[in-house]
C-alpha cells in the first residue's frame, strides 16, 4: 500500500489556484490516488460569467478528469468550491466558510499566483505576497493543520547563478513594500518598480521572492515547505502524456513556431532549457506534503524541482524540427490585416519578455529533493515519481506538441500525416532553394575573386587527396 496515498486518504485539503494549470493536475492526482480523501476545499473566484460551482463542473467534465471518474465516481461531492478573491485583503471568504476552513483543514497547497511577467507591481504584490501572508495568518489559526506547502518558482533568485535550497533576502523588507502600496499611487509605483526589482527581470519573479521571505517570517510553528519548480510544461506520463491547457512558458512560442509565425528566436542554443513536466511537479508536491506532515522537519525545507542538473535539455534541442512539423498551419487561415498586426506585436512583446530565460543557464542544488526520493517507499517512488533522469526529451517534446494540438487547440489529429507531408515538401523546397542560392553566389565569387578561386582549388585538391588516401588504405587492408 502506498504510504502517500494512505496519508491523503482521510484528509481535508485546501488548494488555492486549483483552477490553474498546476492546481488542476494536483487535484486530479489526489483524487485518482486517494479516492477516499475527505474533501478538497478550493478557493475560487467567479470568472467569465461562471460561478465558482460552474467552474468546478467544467473542470470535472474535462478530459483531464476522465480517469478520476472511474476510480472516484462521487468526485463532485468531494470538491467544495469556496468563493474567494485573493485580490481582496481578507480574501473575501464568508464567515461560515472561514470557520469551516479553520476547523477542518489538514493540508494546504498554495498554488495561486499571478504569473504574468508584466503585471503592475501593486497587483503582483497583492496576489503573490499579501495573499500569501493572509493565508499564513489563516493557517496559524487552523487547529488541525499538519502541513502547508507553498509553490514558488526556481527563478525567484535568478539574479544568482548558483541557487541553493535556502531563502535569499531581497534588500527591502516585504512589509515595507506592502505598506507603501497602500498610499503610493500607480504612476509612482511604476517609477520605482525598476529600482525595487533591481537585478531580477520582472515583477512576477520579484514578488515570488518576496513571498518566500513572508513565508520565512510568518510561518510560526507551522510545518512548512516551499517547492520551486523551473519551467512547468505539459504532462510527461499522467494521467496521459502531453496534457496542457494554457499558453504560458514555452507553449505560446511552440504554437507560434508551429503556425509559421515564429521563424527565428534569439536564444543561446546551448543554454539549458530547464523544463519540468507538470506531473513531476505534482508528484513532488504530494510527496513533500506527506513528508512535511509526517516527519515535521525542524525548519522550512525548500525543494528545487528542476531538470537541468540531472537530465539537461537545451534550447537548441527544444527547437528541434518536431516543433515545426507537427502543428499544421491551418489554425490561422483567414487571419489578415489588423488581427495579424496585433498578433505579431504580441508575439514580439512575449519574445522580449522570455528572452532573459532562454539566453542564460542556472545551477540549482537539489539536495532536499534527492533526500526525499530516498525517504519514499519503492511503491511511492513509482506512484509519485519525480525523478526526471529517465525522461527522454525528444519523446516528451513530441508528445508536448501533440498535446498542444489536441488539448489546447482542439485540432483534428487526423490531419497530422498530411501536415507532416506538407512540412517535408516545404523543407525540401527550402533546402533546394538554399543550395541553389549558395551555388550561384559561389560561382559569381569564383568568377570575380582570385582568393575565392584559390580557396576553391584548395578544397578540391584536399578532397581529391583525402579520397586517394582513403582508397589506397582500403586496398591495402583488403
Ligand atoms: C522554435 C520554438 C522553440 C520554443 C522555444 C520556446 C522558448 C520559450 C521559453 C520560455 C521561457 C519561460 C521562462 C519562464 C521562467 C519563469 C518560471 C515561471 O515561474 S513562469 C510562470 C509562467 N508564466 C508565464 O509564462 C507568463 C508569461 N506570459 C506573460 O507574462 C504574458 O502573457 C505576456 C506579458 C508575455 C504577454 O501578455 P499579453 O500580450 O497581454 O497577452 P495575454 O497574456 O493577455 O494573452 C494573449 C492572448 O492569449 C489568450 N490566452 C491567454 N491564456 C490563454 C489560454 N489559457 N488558452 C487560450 N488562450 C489564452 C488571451 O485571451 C489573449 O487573447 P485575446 O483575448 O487578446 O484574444
Ligand atoms: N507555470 C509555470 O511554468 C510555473 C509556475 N510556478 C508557480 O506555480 C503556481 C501555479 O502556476 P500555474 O498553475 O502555472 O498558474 P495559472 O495562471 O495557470 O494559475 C493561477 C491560479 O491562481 C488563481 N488566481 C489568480 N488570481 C486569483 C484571485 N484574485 N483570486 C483567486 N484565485 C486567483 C487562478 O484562478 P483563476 O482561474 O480564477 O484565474 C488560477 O487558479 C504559481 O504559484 C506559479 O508561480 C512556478 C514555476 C513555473
Amino acid at each position: 500500500m502506498s504510504m502517500i496515498s494512505a496519508f491523503y486518504g482521510s484528509k481535508s485539503i485546501l488548494i488555492t489556484g486549483a483552477t490553474g494549470f498546476l492546481g488542476k493536475v494536483l487535484m486530479e492526482k489526489l483524487f485518482r490516488t486517494s479516492p477516499d480523501l475527505k474533501v478538497i476545499y478550493i478557493l475560487v473566484r467567479p470568472k467569465a460569467g461562471q460561478t465558482p460551482q460552474q467552474r468546478v463542473l467544467q473542470i470535472l467534465n474535462s478530459k483531464l478528469f476522465e480517469k478520476v471518474k472511474e476510480v472516484c465516481p462521487n468526485v463532485h461531492k468531494k470538491i467544495r468550491a469556496i468563493y474567494a478573491d485573493l485580490d481582496q485583503n481578507d480574501l473575501a471568504i464568508s464567515k461560515e466558510d472561514m470557520q469551516e476552513l479553520l476547523s477542518y483543514t489538514n493540508i494546504i497547497f498554495h498554488c495561486a499566483a499571478t504569473v504574468r511577467f508584466d503585471d503592475h507591481l501593486r497587483h503582483a504584490m497583492q496576489l503573490n505576497v499579501s495573499a500569501t501572508q493572509q493565508l499564513l495568518l489563516m493557517a496559524n489559526q487552523m487547529t488541525k493543520l499538519e502541513a502547508f506547502v507553498h509553490i514558488s518558482t526556481a527563478y525567484a533568485n535568478c539574479n544568482l547563478k548558483y541557487i541553493d535550497e535556502v531563502i535569499y533576502s531581497c534588500p527591502v523588507e516585504p512589509k515595507k513594500i506592502m505598506d507603501s502600496m497602500e498610499w503610493l499611487d500607480d504612476s509612482i509605483i511604476e517609477d520605482i518598480t525598476p529600482k525595487l526589482i533591481g537585478d531580477r527581470p520582472n515583477t512576477y519573479i520579484y514578488t515570488k521572492a518576496l513571498a518566500e521571505m513572508v513565508v520565512q517570517k510568518e510561518s510560526g510553528n507551522l510545518n512548512m515547505a516551499i517547492i520551486r519548480p523551473s519551467i512547468v510544461g505539459a504532462t510527461w506520463q499522467e494521467p496521459f502524456p502531453g496534457w496542457i491547457d494554457n499558453i504560458n512558458g514555452p507553449t505560446g512560442l511552440i504554437i507560434a513556431a508551429g503556425k509559421g509565425f515564429l521563424r527565428a528566436l534569439r536564444a543561446t542554443p546551448m543554454a539549458v532549457a530547464d523544463l519540468v513536466p507538470v506531473d513531476i511537479v505534482v508528484n513532488l508536491t504530494l510527496a513533500v506534503g506527506w513528508y512535511t506532515a509526517v516527519q515535521r522537519p525542524k525548519s522550512t525545507l525548500i525543494y528545487h524541482c528542476t531538470s537541468g542538473n540531472i537530465n539537461p535539455c537545451n534550447w537548441g534541442k527544444m527547437g528541434h524540427k518536431h516543433l515545426m512539423c507537427i502543428v499544421p498551419t491551418s489554425y490561422l487561415v483567414g487571419v489578415t490585416g489588423p488581427w495579424m498586426t496585433k498578433l505579431m506585436n504580441r508575439l514580439l512583446r512575449t519574445l522580449s519578455m522570455l528572452e532573459y530565460f532562454i539566453n542564460r543557464s542556472w545551477d540549482w542544488s537539489t539536495y532536499n529533493t534527492e533526500m526525499l526520493m530516498f525517504e519514499l517507499s519503492p511503491e511511492d517512488q513509482k506512484l509519485f515519481n519525480f525523478d526526471v533522469r529517465h525522461l527522454n526529451w525528444m519523446e516528451y517534446i513530441e508528445n508536448y506538441v501533440l498535446g498542444i494540438k489536441m488539448y489546447l487547440l482542439k485540432e483534428d489529429m487526423a490531419k497530422i500525416p498530411e501536415a507532416k507531408q506538407h512540412f517535408k515538401k516545404l523543407r525540401n523546397i527550402h533546402y533546394l532553394f538554399n543550395t541553389a542560392l549558395f551555388l550561384i553566389v559561389w560561382r559569381l565569387l569564383i568568377a570575380r575573386s582570385q582568393i575565392a578561386r584559390n580557396v576553391w582549388f584548395f578544397i578540391v585538391s584536399f578532397c581529391y587527396k583525402f579520397l586517394s588516401y582513403f582508397r589506397a588504405s582500403s586496398t591495402l587492408n583488403a
